[in-house]
């Protein structure tokens, strides 16, 4: 599986199984099939309560604890120094792991929180209990505000990303501060199936929407992290390595840029 070198040097599989609204066995069995099929990357986070069947999944898995990449989140009512020192804990304890590869302050709650919860991650990182540390949902405000103080600079923003919104503007401000984009809700969380263009595109390459979605982010150096719970789907998706777009097709997905989002817009997100 090919990877992204991240700014402090860690590299992280650009294909990732999202876990999101996955629960009990049923986000077991999707963990075992993803590592069994060739996985190496799993996107968790506290708030989607499934953190101990994640990292059962791993374990049982038979694969040694370092050729897996584990990304987990820090909820916003965690957000704060202690708290987050605490949050860590927890979530290290559910996955029942001794470090996270992967840390992301899930959704930007205000400017001292997010200074403070990012001290206590930096500490944490130092200690070595996470190899990276990074953001998600953050706006280029967001990060100005963040680097202002930080000592680490974030190796992630993890932003919906995917071609109704494809965020050139943001990947382009990530990049310059050495920040790579990992884009969640690659396939717009399962609507992008019913996108007649998309399938014209993957008749055209005998590929599959899903291949031709995330192949689309997958070339601009995007890290993916597609979600499935069905055995035959989580085989497939990640099949994105055998073909090349071409202009026509690129031409055709942005027009396909209609901005629309499917979840908050971080910009005016208070919840
Ligand atoms: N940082 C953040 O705030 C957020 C992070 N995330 C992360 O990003 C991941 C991906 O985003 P997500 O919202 O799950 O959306 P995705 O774009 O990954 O789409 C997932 C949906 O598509 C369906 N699907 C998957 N593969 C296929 C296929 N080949 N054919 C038809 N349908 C398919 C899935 O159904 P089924 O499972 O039944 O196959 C599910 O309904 C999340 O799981 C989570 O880990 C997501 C949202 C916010
Ligand atoms: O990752 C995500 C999905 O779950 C959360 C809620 O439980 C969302 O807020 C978030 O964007």
């Amino acid at each position: 599986m090919e990877k992204v070198k991240l700014n402090n040097g860690v590299e992280i599989p650009i294909v990732g199984l999202g876990t999101f609204k996955a629960k009990g066995e049923e986000v077991y069995n999707s963990v075992r099939v993803a590592l069994r099929e060739g996985y190496r990357h799993i996107d968790t986070a506290a708030a989607y309560k499934n953190e101990e069947e994640v990292g059962r999944a791993i374990r049982d898995s038979g694969i040694p604890r370092e050729e897996i990449f584990i990304t987990t989140k820090l909820w916003n009512s965690d957000q704060g120094y202690e708290s987050t020192k605490k949050a860590l804990e927890v979530s290290l304890k559910n996955l029942g792991i001794s470090y996270v590869d992967l840390y992301l302050i899930h959704w930007h709650k205000g400017v001292e929180r997010a200074r403070e919860s990012w001290r206590a991650m930096e500490e944490a990182y130092h200690e070595g209990k996470i190899r990276a540390i990074g953001v998600s949902n953050f706006t280029m405000y967001h990060i100005e505000k963040l680097l202002e103080t930080a000592e680490v600079v974030p190796v992630i923003n993890q932003v919906e990303t995917h071609v109704g919104l494809p965020q050139y503007d943001m990947q382009n401000y990530c990049e310059s501060k050495g920040i790579k984009l990992t884009a969640y809700a690659p396939m717009q969380a399962g609507k992008i199936f019913d996108n007649e263009e998309m399938a014209r595109i993957a008749q055209k390459h005998k590929k599959t929407v899903a291949n031709i979605a995330l192949r689309f982010l997958v070339e601009r150096g995007i890290i993916v992290i597609p979600k499935s719970v069905h055995e035959e789907r989580i085989i497939a998706n990640k099949e994105i390595f055998d073909f090349t777009l071409d202009d026509e097709d690129r031409e055709a997905m942005r027009g396909l840029w209609d901005g629309r989002r499917l979840f908050p817009d971080p910009d005016n997100c208070y919840f």
